[in-house]
């Protein structure tokens, strides 16, 4: 199947428009599964330290290297440091303890996981992430969760301009202003959930939309974020559903259906509120 579109970063690195999630993949299953990915044409992986599978993320990524002739910048490949890992020297480690379990010497893009407002660290955390950004051992670097306050603290304190912003995302919480104020700062909007952890594939709107067009309310969704120039990185753990994920550049929805799918914007997240995780 063919990868996914890239789309630009504001310093020019590319990432693919749909990748690979890997939270709750179990660590012994994470090697086969992302092999099974990169080999369905998936070329965007998503990891993070608190998701303990970087060290079989890290051997599918070498492996397929080796195996397949492919060269290490044809993969991307994200992770994150943890909350409890905040702060300037903290997250130095953290990033080299990533590194050793990844087996890598670059990572594509490296974030901060949730911004933690109460342990008063993101923009410490931050700094430390450009420190890696200006040796070049991280390609880019961007946050996760942070929502616009604190991208304007981040964005009054630091130099680099985040890559991305990670959130969740889907036609139950499209985050229509966050989203509008990513294009604003010239942050790209990568959806988390982006299928609601599945919950959204029942809704009767989408359902109906996939029997009109004759796929699955999982591309339906997919399609959704690919039009509303998302990146989304679905999680799913069966070759069928990991195949289906990436096919959603064979179809387009109507102005109908994309008016029908905006109108399930209900606020309603799946994880938690960026305010609530320290
Ligand atoms: N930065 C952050 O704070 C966060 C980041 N993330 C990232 O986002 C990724 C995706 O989010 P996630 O929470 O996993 O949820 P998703 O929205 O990707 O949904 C995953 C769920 O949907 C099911 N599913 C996937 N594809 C299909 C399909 N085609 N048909 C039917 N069911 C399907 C999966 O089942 P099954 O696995 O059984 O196939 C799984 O239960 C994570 O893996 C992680 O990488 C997630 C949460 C927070
Ligand atoms: O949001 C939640 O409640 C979750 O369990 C996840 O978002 C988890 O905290 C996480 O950050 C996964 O990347």
């Amino acid at each position: 199947m063919e990868p996914a579109p890239k789309l630009n970063f504001n310093n020019g690195v590319r990432m693919d428009q749909v990748g690979f999630g890997t939270y709750k993949v179990p660590a012994p299953d994470a090697a086969d599964l992302v092999t099974l990915a990169l080999g369905t044409g998936y070329r965007h992986i998503d990891t993070a330290a608190l998701y303990g599978n970087e060290e079989g993320v890290g051997e599918a990524v070498r492996d397929f290297i080796a195996d397949e002739n492919v060269n290490r910048n044809e993969i991307f490949l994200t992770s994150k440091v943890w909350n409890t890992d905040q702060g300037y020297d903290s997250t130095l480690r953290a990033f080299d303890a990533t590194m050793a379990r990844l087996g890598l010497d670059t990572l594509d893009l490296y974030l901060i996981h949730w911004p933690c407002p109460e342990r008063g660290l993101f923009i410490d955390t931050y700094r430390a992430l450009e420190e890696l950004y200006r040796s070049g051992r991280v390609r880019a670097i961007g946050v996760s969760n942070f929502l616009p306050d604190h991208l304007q603290q981040l964005m009054d304190a630091t130099d680099v301009v985040p890559a991305v912003n990670q959130v969740e995302l889907h036609p139950w919480l499209q985050q229509r202003p966050l989203t509008k104020l990513h294009q604003e700062l010239g942050i790209r909007t990568v959806a988390w959930s982006p299928l609601g952890r599945g919950a959204v594939l029942a809704d009767p709107v989408i359902s109906s939309i996939a029997a009109d067009l004759g796929v699955s309310p999982a591309r339906v969704i997919l399609r959704w974020h690919m039009e509303q120039g998302n990146i989304a990185i679905p999680k799913a753990s069966s070759a069928e559903r990991i195949a289906e994920n990436l096919d959603v550049f064979s179809f387009e929805l109507t102005p109908e259906q994309q008016t029908a799918i905006t109108g399930l914007d209900r606020n309603q997240r799946s994880g938690s509120h960026p305010d609530k995780v320290n």
